[in-house]
């Protein structure tokens, strides 16, 4: 590089280097990509006023076409990107073109050679103005990473190619980048000329009305009028400006020409100012070193309100980090350390898997069920609900029952006695819940397991070893504790298999169920005399005799009493159950009933006397035989053939009341039991898988895990860390650290960011004088860009014109004896 090192002259920024460059260091540590985002700065001006001159000097570097007839004529986009340094201290400086991708120009007055031509090639050679952006990136290890825009500078009257309406272009453009509001605006105004009239200022009043990211920068105070001076612009005396006045002095373009370089043009601005008295007391507005240390002061500003949000992010990282960290844990080598911390992970294992059976767990989620409600969940919503669905008679046709009801009675005739079919079906029903209520069980475990498996995931990831025995010894325990619930709910069921209690309270009983059934089939039967004529008339005598008997019965049942006591002793004739119910014997009573073929007692008289006609149809023909023996075979007729009973015999049609009441009583007494049934296996299942399964569980886990993994030989084995473990917790505990150092470097940034407010001690690096002479911070508490006319305390305060926000500064306007201005007030500039 031909041109002295940026440091030398006066880096827009570079006070504020070390502070950005501890927050860049925090955001890389947070393994974030973002960076702090400062406000761009645009220097906005007539032409010719010396705006560029402005910028170049910020930077500290020649490369800009500045000059009498060299405009500019696009806007310059111009990134300042900060690089690494060399382990000597020093590092490339170069810049790159968008339009050239690629190539890098050591040369700076090459880049300004390079800027020329690529105005030329979209604007034209001929005075020409574009919009369109001219993108340089500057890469340099003494610069801030801040955005600088030079833009084109307003004109009246159009020259060469330029059209008409050239000022209204100028000014859309200029508008169109200032307008952001998070844009710093360098109005340039020389001072040769009139403020009133100044351009800039007119522009940067209408972009921020309340002047809070407007600076005021007068150029050429060299070369004004013999007899005049600044100090009235200066001081704001002539346009009030919230932010104030700087007043520079840039090289002349005889300077240009003479190649003079930016150092000693700052060093000639500084004898400038100090050979002239006017300006002795008011060096705090004068020279570029104060335009930087104001801009400075700004960024500072914008640093200090970020800040919060920063603390904020690492406070929550460190958070994070923390407890990952803890979950690492320490490195446990002695015997008794190891015990004691296999110990302590059994026993919270233990607490953390009741407390998920339990609901108690910390981390319960609100989006689905989990834990021990799932287990409510499976007994209430899975298993009782289906259950409650299943009707006892919903596979059993009538012809089933009356299949069954004939097979009770065996090779006698069917007395009416639906007890023995009622109770082979329902235990065939009965039998039907075992499945459901093992299939509960299973699904409990398979829940167990899970909950096993979501217990303590983070805790033991750093022993897998540890997690996997963990996992077969609480699988192990829970499969034998699945046997004994299995166990019980198979015995729950033969429970109720085994013994039918028909005395059980809720029990409909027969002699309701006959009540009711009766009047079903009475009334189910209406419609059956109608289309079957012939089978009523057949039965229709005994039929309504046997309804009429059945109730006859039926009442003395109920009541207990009996009508007939000499046709049919009472204590062999009927069985009274314990709930008070009767029940009529099937046996037949052939002792009391004096003949075999007369009145048979039981239910089947009940419903008429089908049985006993046979019977003595039977008798009769058999007596018959008996008494005329065959006197030849002449005589006899041809031989009756049977017809060979079929393989699979099933009882003939019948469509008799009898049966259909039957066969209704039979449903009935079906679907009363069962819901007896139900609701005690819906009862008494969950209650066998909890005491087993899960309460076990529960109670014994601890103890199992003792006694399986407790063992002093095992835990070299159990707590032995994946060495990618090792490798986590060493990470974790240098992102640890790293956090830990961010956060008190953010602690620490407030203090630093004030001192360099103050103007102190940052700036000698870059072997600038000192700047002195700046107010204490206590003038910048607000926040970034929050002053606005509404701010009270923007507008109230208003000590010697200078504002508490954080954009208005101590040489704010003031008009010198301490006189307030009103603040944010431009002329309207015609
Ligand atoms: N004596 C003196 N000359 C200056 C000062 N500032 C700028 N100049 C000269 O004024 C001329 C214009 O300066 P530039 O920096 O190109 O002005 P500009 O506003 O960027 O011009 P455009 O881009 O054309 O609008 C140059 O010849 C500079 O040398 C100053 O403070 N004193």
């Amino acid at each position: 590089m031909a041109d002295e090192p940026v440091a030398a002259s006066a880096p827009i920024g570079s006070s504020v280097i070390p502070i950005v460059n501890k927050l860049q260091d925090i955001f890389a540590q947070l393994g974030s990509q973002s960076t702090i985002e400062l406000p761009q700065v645009a220097v906005v001006g007539s032409q010719s006023s010396g705006k560029s001159s402005v910028l170049e000097a910020l930077v500290g570097r020649d490369f800009l076409p500045r000059g009498n007839d060299i405009c500019t004529r696009r806007p310059l986009v111009l990134q300042l990107l900060q690089t690494t340094k060399k382990p000597d201290g020093t590092g490339e400086e170069y810049g790159e073109f968008l339009h050239l991708p690629g190539k890098r120009f050591y040369d700076f007055s090459e880049i300004r050679r390079e800027i020329q031509a690529e105005t030329d090639r979209e604007a034209g050679g001929n005075k020409g103005v574009s919009d369109k952006q001219i993108r340089l990136k500057i890469f340099s290890p003494s610069v801030l990473d801040i955005t600088l825009v030079d833009l084109p500078g307003i004109t009246k009257v159009p020259v060469g190619d330029q059209p008409s309406d050239i000022e209204a272009r100028i000014r859309t453009m200029i508008m169109s980048y200032i307008k952001t509001p998070s844009c710093l605006i360098l109005a340039v105004t020389p001072a040769n000329s009139d403020l009133a009239n100044s351009d800039a200022l007119q522009m940067a009043g209408i972009a921020d009305p309340d002047g809070n990211r407007t600076i005021g920068v007068i150029t050429k105070l060299d070369i004004m009028d013999r007899g005049t001076d600044a100090r009235k612009l200066l001081l704001g005396e002539v346009i009030p400006l919230r932010l104030g006045y700087v007043g520079v002095v840039n090289r002349s373009q005889e300077d240009i020409l003479l190649n003079r370089s930016i150092r000693d043009a700052i060093e000639a601005e500084r004898k400038f100012f100090d050979s002239r008295p006017v300006y002795s007391t008011l060096k705090d507005r004068c020279g570029v070193p104060q335009l930087a240390q104001k801009l400075n002061q700004i960024l500072v500003q914008h640093i200090k309100a970020v800040l919060p949000g920063l603390k904020a992010r690492i406070n929550a990282a460190l958070t994070s980090v923390a407890k990952q960290f803890q979950n690492y844990g320490e490195v446990t080598e002695s015997k008794a350390g190891q015990g004691a911390l296999l110990l302590n992970i059994l026993s919270k294992y233990s607490e953390a898997f009741s407390s998920m059976v339990e609901g108690k767990n910390e981390e319960m989620s609100t989006l689905e069920l989990s834990g021990g409600a799932r287990i409510h969940y499976i007994f209430q919503s899975i298993f009782v609900k289906s259950l409650e669905e299943v009707d006892p008679c919903e596979d059993l046709t009538d012809d089933d029952i009356r299949t069954a009801i004939h097979n009770a009675t065996g090779p006698k005739s069917a007395l009416f006695v639906p007890e023995v079919p009622f109770e082979v079906l329902i235990r065939r029903q009965i039998a039907r819940l075992l499945d459901p209520s093992l299939q509960c069980a299973r699904f409990i475990y398979d829940e167990l397991i899970k909950m096993s498996h979501r217990c303590m995931v983070t805790e033991l990831q750093r022993f897998p070893f540890l997690r996997k025995r963990m996992d077969e010894v609480i699988g192990h325990f829970l499969r034998e504790g699945l046997e004994p619930s299995e166990n019980m709910i198979g015995h729950i069921i033969e429970m109720e298999m085994d013994y039918i209690n028909t005395s059980h309270p809720n029990f409909i009983g027969g002699s309701k169920a006959l009540e009711l059934a009766v009047q079903q089939t009475k009334s189910s039967r209406v419609p059956l005399s109608v289309s079957r004529p012939k089978d009523v008339e057949s039965d229709k005598g005994p039929a309504s005799e046997r309804g009429v008997k059945s109730r006859a019965i039926l009442a003395r049942q109920v009541n207990g009493v009996m009508s007939d006591q000499s046709a049919r002793p009472a204590s062999d004739i009927e069985k009274v159950t314990p709930s008070g119910m009767r029940f009529l014997s099937t046996r037949r009573h052939d002792d009391f009933s004096g003949n075999t073929g007369g009145s048979s007692w039981g239910i089947s008289s009940i419903f008429g006397g089908s049985d006993n006609r046979n019977t003595s149809l039977k008798e009769s023909i058999s007596s018959k035989t008996q008494r005329e023996p065959v006197h030849s075979m002449e005589q006899s007729f041809s031989m009756i053939h049977l017809r060979e009973p079929p393989t699979i015999l099933r009882p003939s049609d019948s469509n008799s009341e009898t049966e259909a009441v039957e066969i209704t009583v039979t449903k009935l007494l079906l679907r009363s039991y069962y819901d007896i049934v139900r609701k005690n296996v819906e009862d008494l299942v969950p209650k066998a898988i909890m005491h087993f399964l899960v309460n076990n569980t529960k109670r014994e886990l601890h103890n199992v895990f003792i006694r399986k993994l407790y063992r002093e030989n095992l835990f070299e084995e159990m707590l032995r860390e994946p060495d990618e473990i090792a490798m986590k917790r060493k990470r974790t505990r240098e992102t640890l650290r790293v956090l830990q150092q961010a956060y008190a470097t953010l602690e620490e940034l407030p203090v630093e960011a004030d001192t360099v407010e103050r103007g102190y001690s940052l700036s000698e690096p870059t072997g600038l004088p000192k700047i002195q002479g700046l107010p204490t911070s206590s003038l910048y508490t607000g926040d970034f860009f929050a002053a606005s006319p509404k701010n009270p305390r923007s507008r109230n305060s208003s000590h010697s014109g200078e504002l508490q926000s954080p954009m208005h500064y101590s040489n704010a306007e003031s008009n010198g004896n301490g006189r307030p201005y009103s603040t944010g007030l431009y002329p309207t500039v015609d």
